[in-house]
């Protein structure tokens, strides 16, 4: 039996025809374009590519996104005072804080400042409140591009065992609620966990998202399971790769998503796709 590629570029390509066409009537109603900033506090270098990828997204969509750039040594009060501004733009639909931000810049100052109706990138803890009740919100890209995958290749969820890798509040936490509204039977895995192995090989559906290159071998995998890949790191000789060992796993996987390639071109898409809804809700 042969591993199916869960292949993010395709079921991309798929998404942004129908995004082009909702940007189309956005713009044949209210005769502008949906507005997108993404703010971005300078020092780290690999969230540049990042932008820019977003940026050329949102070009060929439709929507009109410029990049905010702060210097490194913009202070807390700076950045809370360009929310601000952000918040009061009319012509500003969503934003997105580009993380890691510096170390001197607590997270806490976006969530606390961002206007939720605003919050693309679903980080504040309005939007957290509303996934974990399950209600409609605004969602973390990455763990809404994990679901848009599950969904666009048929993946049954319903009484399926998710194993998920991994507890970040961008993307483990935010995907174990979104599974567990699909009626998935989810396990949650993280650096504490005990004989992980053992639980990776229950699962019908594992989804990684760890920050360690090619940690998970075709030994922790189910025959015929179901891989998503969320990692990207990087590797010295240039590029990317997953937290799964594709080698290996593609082995004994049933379908799995490659890196690069995979979860990384849907997430941007996701998040564009959520600012395109935020300019409609705030005519409503
Ligand atoms: N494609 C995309 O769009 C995106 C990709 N990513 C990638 O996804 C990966 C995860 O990102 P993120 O969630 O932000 O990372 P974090 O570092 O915030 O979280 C990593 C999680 O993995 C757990 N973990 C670490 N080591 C182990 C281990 N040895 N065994 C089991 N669990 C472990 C940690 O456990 P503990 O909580 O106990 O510390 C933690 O919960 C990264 O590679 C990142 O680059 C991230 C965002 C977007
Ligand atoms: N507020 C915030 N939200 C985020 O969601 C967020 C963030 N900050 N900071 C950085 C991380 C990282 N991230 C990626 C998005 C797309 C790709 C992506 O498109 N990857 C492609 C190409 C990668 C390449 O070849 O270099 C791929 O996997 O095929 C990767 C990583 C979102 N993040």
């Amino acid at each position: 039996m042969s591993v199916q590629l869960l292949d993010g570029r395709v079921l991309g390509a798929e998404m942004k025809a129908e995004l082009k066409e909702d940007v189309a009537r956005y713009i044949q109603r209210y005769e502008r374009a949906p507005g997108l900033v993404i703010v971005r506090v300078e020092g780290d270098a690999a969230s540049n590519v990042y932008s820019k990828a977003i940026l050329r997204i949102s070009k060929e969509l439709g929507v009109q996104a410029r990049l905010e750039l702060l210097p490194e040594q913009t202070t807390a009060d700076e950045l809370r005072t360009t929310l601000q501004g952000l918040n009061g733009d009319k012509d500003v639909h969503g934003v997105i804080v580009q993380m890691p931000l510096p170390a001197h810049l607590p997270q806490q100052i976006v969530a606390d400042t961002l206007a939720s109706a605003k919050d693309i990138d679903g980080i504040n803890p309005l939007s957290a409140g509303r996934l974990f009740m399950g209600l409609p919100s605004f969602l973390p890209s990455t763990a809404a591009s994990v679901m848009e995958i599950l969904e666009r290749s048929q993946t049954p969820l319903a009484g399926k065992h998710v194993v998920v890798l991994g507890r970040s509040n961008v993307v483990g936490k935010p995907l174990a609620m979104l599974l567990l509204q699909k009626n998935a039977t989810v396990t949650i895995c993280h650096s504490r966990t005990v004989n992980l192995p053992s639980l990776t090989r229950q699962a019908d559906i594992l989804v990684v998202a760890v920050g360690r290159a090619k940690m998970v071998t075709a030994e922790m995998v189910r025959p015929g399971a179901t891989v998503i890949d969320v990692g990207t790191n990087a590797v010295p000789e240039g590029g990317i790769v997953g937290d799964v060992d594709f080698a290996s796993v593609q082995e004994v996987a049933g379908a799995l998503t490659p890196v690069p390639g995979g979860v990384g071109p849907l997430t941007n898409i996701l998040l564009l796709r959520q600012c395109i809804q935020a300019a409609w809700q705030q005519h409503e």
